[in-house]
């Protein structure tokens, strides 16, 4: 699959440095071009925000993170690089003439990508030699977590250009969505737009304020949205009748006064004045930073809801987290595990924020979910992959001993190791540790009896051979290692001393 190797952000403010931080922390190298004076702080915080969001959105094992280069010219960031994102402000006149001083420098093969949320492509490469790999590619905030982005082809647009940019997407967790006839504002934006009218209109009508309105959105429809969308959303509220029923019974309403929608409302000193200040009574005893979190928090903490979707298969954004985790196990699988001891190494992870108890440590649960995560691991190592298991097959927990032997703070890096105890691969007898990175405290051991099963007979049957064959070396190579002191032990106290 195609990938980028390198990028480049001509631009570097609120989109800029999301792409940035989305690159960053996908493996990919990036250079930097913005003149404003604090670029670096920005950015800096951007990508702080989102290595933080990061250790709560996954544990799979995000590859070393790229190298960023603050540049100190646009032709200097655009040198070999493969992927250009210009995120500049949305003037059709300052975009189209940086597009073109990227266009004269950059190398002709690379693609180049607007961040524009409404100009259409046509009009952006008017300047350029090459227009024929120049696209929207319209990302939403913040870049690093939400996956969409809306691929947009001008006029003089490859299409092989739209397809290459989607395909190069999904090997940074997004997802590219070619949107075939140009508009501008495109898809996504043209939608908000309606509803952000309407609220002015809200608003302005004293009909509500700011924190009314945006309650209305979040205990209700949002929630909706952030999962099914609009006509799948619809189609359910139509009962067993379906679409045709709900349009018949629904649509008539579309001939009532219910919408404002296309009177653009003035947005005038006194409009401008109540929206800010209605805003800051709802929301300014918190800065920026502070909600941003709060969003990012809630972003995951959804994408990960969605991620066990549809009986465990992953649904919507949730789906193309669990895609890009599998691709990222893969990935990791590929390279060697062993450690200097032989043992696997197969997970690190920083404990995020929402893993915090009351006593203010890692909570116990989430010590196994590291193990679990590390059994994971283990399995792509072997082939025990969501191919194999759609095929029929998979290994079953049937057994397991935890034991909790210290704290886990906010923050701490960890690390798992796994032994491979002497078993036929029909069952996988595993001891595995829990250790603190920076002191190699352990933290935790735990250790387990899997069973590999047929899901169709239900009943334990041998793994496949490519399985054996992968599994066989690892339980061979750790045989000659020394049993683990704990390994076999049951849960009991220690006799009283007489
Ligand atoms: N903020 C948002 O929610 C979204 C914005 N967009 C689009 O992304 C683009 C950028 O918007 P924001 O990041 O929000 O704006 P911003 O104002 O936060 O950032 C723009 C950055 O471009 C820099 N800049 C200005 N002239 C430049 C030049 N000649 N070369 C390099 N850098 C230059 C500025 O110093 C600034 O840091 C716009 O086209 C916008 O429509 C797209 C999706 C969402
Ligand atoms: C406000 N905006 C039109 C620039 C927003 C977008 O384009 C996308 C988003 O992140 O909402």
């Amino acid at each position: 699959m195609s990938q980028i190797a390198k990028a480049a952000s001509i631009g570097g403010g609120v989109i800029g440095g999301g792409w940035v931080a989305r690159f960053l922390l996908a493996g990919i190298d990036v250079n930097v071009y913005d003149p404003h004076p604090q670029a670096q702080r920005l950015i800096s915080e951007v990508i702080a925000n989102a290595e933080y969001a990061y250790t709560m959105l996954t544990s799979a094992p995000l590859p070393k993170r790229g190298v960023l280069t603050f540049c100190t010219s646009l032709e200097e960031a655009v040198q070999d690089v493969d992927w250009i994102q210009e995120s500049v402000p949305e003037r059709l006149d300052l975009k189209r003439s940086v597009l073109a001083q990227i266009d004269v420098a950059a190398d002709p093969k690379a693609l180049v990508g607007s961040s524009t949320s409404g100009l259409m492509a046509t009009d952006l490469q008017k300047d350029m030699k090459r227009p024929e790999r120049m696209f929207v590619a319209h990302p939403f905030n913040p870049v690093y977590l939400l996956p969409l982005v809306e691929l947009v082809g001008g006029k003089q647009t490859a299409r092989a250009a739209l397809e290459d940019a989607k395909a190069r997407l999904v090997t940074i967790g997004m997802t590219g969505l070619i949107i075939s006839k140009e508009i501008d504002a495109f898809v996504a934006d043209r939608l908000m737009e309606a509803l952000w009218r309407e609220a002015l209109w809200l608003i302005k009508d004293d009909i509500c304020d700011t924190e009314t309105l945006d309650n209305v959105i979040r205990y209700s429809f949002g929630l909706r949205w952030a999962q099914m969308g609009l006509f799948e959303t619809y189609r359910v509220a139509g009962g067993e009748a379906g679409m045709r029923d709900y349009l018949s019974k629904y649509g008539p309403c579309l001939q009532w006064p219910w919408t404002k929608l296309t009177n653009v409302v003035d947005l005038d000193t006194d409009l401008v004045d109540k929206v800010a200040s209605q805003s800051d009574a709802q929301s300014g005893q918190r800065g920026i930073r502070q909600l941003e979190k709060i969003r990012d928090q809630n972003l995951v903490g959804i994408m990960q809801a969605l991620k066990v979707g549809d009986e465990g298969r992953g649904w919507g954004a949730g789906k193309l987290l669990a895609d890009f985790e599998a691709r990222l196990w893969r990935i990791a699988s590929k390279t060697q595990m062993a450690t200097g001891d032989q043992t696997l190494r197969l997970l690190d992870l920083k404990v995020p924020a929402a893993w915090i108890d009351y006593n203010g440590h890692m909570t116990e649960y989430r010590y196994t979910q590291c193990f679990a995560d590390a059994t994971e691991a283990l399995f792509q190592q072997i082939g025990v992959d969501m191919n194999y298991v759609n095929g029929g097959h998979s290994y079953y927990t049937v057994e397991s001993h935890i034991r909790l032997l210290a704290e886990a703070k906010l923050g701490d890096a960890l690390y798992v190791k796994a032994q491979l105890l002497p078993s036929d691969g029909k069952t996988i007898h595993s001891f595995m540790s829990l250790y603190r990175t920076s002191d190699n405290t352990l933290l935790s051991t735990y250790e387990s009896m899997m069973l590999h099963v047929s899901s169709k007979e239900k009943r334990a049957v041998p793994p496949l051979p490519e399985i054996i064959g992968k599994l066989k070396p690892l339980i061979e190579g750790h045989s000659a290692l020394p049993v683990p002191d704990a390994a076999g032990r049951s849960v009991g106290m220690k006799p009283a001393r007489a």
